[in-house]
């Protein structure tokens, strides 16, 4: 998918803005707190419903105004599509597409698939699993739709099973919850595993040019351990009366985690320095962006957020370069202090378009 056109008013210090996009690359260039993040941040937020930086809305809205308004005009699996979406101080949000009204968030995830780089991400390693589970389900999602609806399922059934665990009651009445629990959660675990399969040679191959002396891996914790292979549906079994007593189930795919290796088993976030942390996660970004461009459904946007930051030199270089190896396709969008390290990149495709923003106000460059 690509986004021809974005309109925004109020979002941050960008008062009004209205940009025409590059269906390859654009770049975003200008000093600290000029505003460039906010342009992502407002993208991002028509593919999620949310922000990247923040989970309080109101952070998003203009000091001086009383909602936000991000409109687009936008190609999705070849369609041209209108997307608007606002949102007050009170929360309520209004998301239209032609002019329809959008109630549920994965249609906005199946129609404008978002894939981002930003500094708030460097730390995935160290966090605890639920943020390593997003990231994982987010590429499952993006390559088998069906598996929301599995995952919507055990929501429910676990839901259920834990009102009856805080009633105290019997085993044989929560035995037919366990036996859909134990399937559906198979399912979800076998489409998490055929992903990991997928991207996992990706991710150790790029890895090899990022952090060419680690040998790198991951594994996934379905979110139960079965060392006497005996099978999920013992598992719950054996563990009923725990449960009974904590009022909650231990075990299922709520608790699945995306475990980071290197060299053989040793965690990555207790090894590696905080800068082998971000080419880690620059790397798993990038693989996972290859596989939704050979798997997924279609091509995700790619934003990537104050690029030059925190990367070295040499790494940086390698970066834009495999940035400048993308397909035709991929919509890039990159914000920068600097623009000159992009001059490359930007040679490379020629139709990118570069902006730059100061003090909310963003300005297309015809001539570099
Ligand atoms: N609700 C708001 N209303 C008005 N201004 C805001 C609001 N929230 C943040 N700002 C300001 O908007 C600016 C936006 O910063 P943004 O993070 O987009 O800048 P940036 O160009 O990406 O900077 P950097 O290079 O430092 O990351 C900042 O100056 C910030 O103080």
């Amino acid at each position: 998918m690509h986004i021809n056109q974005l309109s925004l008013s109020h979002v941050r210090n960008l008062e009004k803005v209205s940009l025409g996009f590059s269906p390859t690359l654009n770049i975003f260039y200008g000093p600290n707190a000029a505003g460039k993040s906010s342009v992502l941040e407002a993208l991002y937020y028509l593919g999620n419903g949310r922000s990247f930086r923040t989970a309080k809305h109101n952070k998003i809205i203009n000091d001086n105004y009383s909602d936000f308004i991000i409109f687009s005009n936008l190609v999705s699996s070849g369609v041209d599509h209108k997307l608007g979406m606002s949102r007050n101080r009170s929360g309520e949000i209004s998301i239209k597409l032609d002019s329809e009204p959008v109630k549920r968030l994965s249609t906005l995830a199946k129609l404008f698939p978002v894939q981002l780089l930003s500094p708030e991400q460097y730390d995935l390693l160290v966090k605890g699993p639920g943020a390593r589970r997003k990231q994982l389900d987010w590429g499952v999602f993006h390559v088998e739709h069906s598996v929301l609806g599995l995952w919507q399922k055990v929501q429910k059934i676990l839901k259920h099973r834990n009102e009856l665990l805080k009633k105290r009651v019997q085993y044989s009445e929560v035995t037919a919850w366990d036996k859909q629990l134990v399937t559906l959660s198979l399912q979800v675990t076998q489409l998490r595993e055929a992903y990991c399969d997928k991207i996992r040679p990706i991710f150790k191959e790029l890895s090899r040019a990022f952090l060419s002396d680690i040998d790198v891996d991951i594994e996934l914790y379905p979110g139960w351990t079965d060392k006497g292979n005996n099978g999920l549906a013992a598992i719950y079994e054996s563990q009923f009366n725990k449960d009974r007593q904590l009022g909650f189930t231990q075990s299922s795919i709520h608790k699945a985690d995306l475990k980071f290796y290197i060299d053989e088993k040793k965690r990555a976030g207790d090894y590696l320095s905080r800068g082998q942390q971000k080419l880690l996660i620059t790397v798993f970004k990038l693989a996972q962006l290859q596989i939704m461009q050979q798997y997924g459904k279609q091509t995700p946007l790619f934003l990537l957020d104050d690029i030059g930051a925190e990367l070295d030199t040499n790494h940086q270089e390698l970066l834009l370069q495999i940035l400048s190896e993308q397909p035709q396709e991929q919509q890039i969008f990159i914000t920068c202090v600097h623009l000159e390290p992009l001059t490359p990149l930007i040679k490379r495709y020629n139709e990118a378009k570069v902006f730059h923003v100061e003090h909310g106000v963003v300005k297309a460059i015809d001539e570099l």
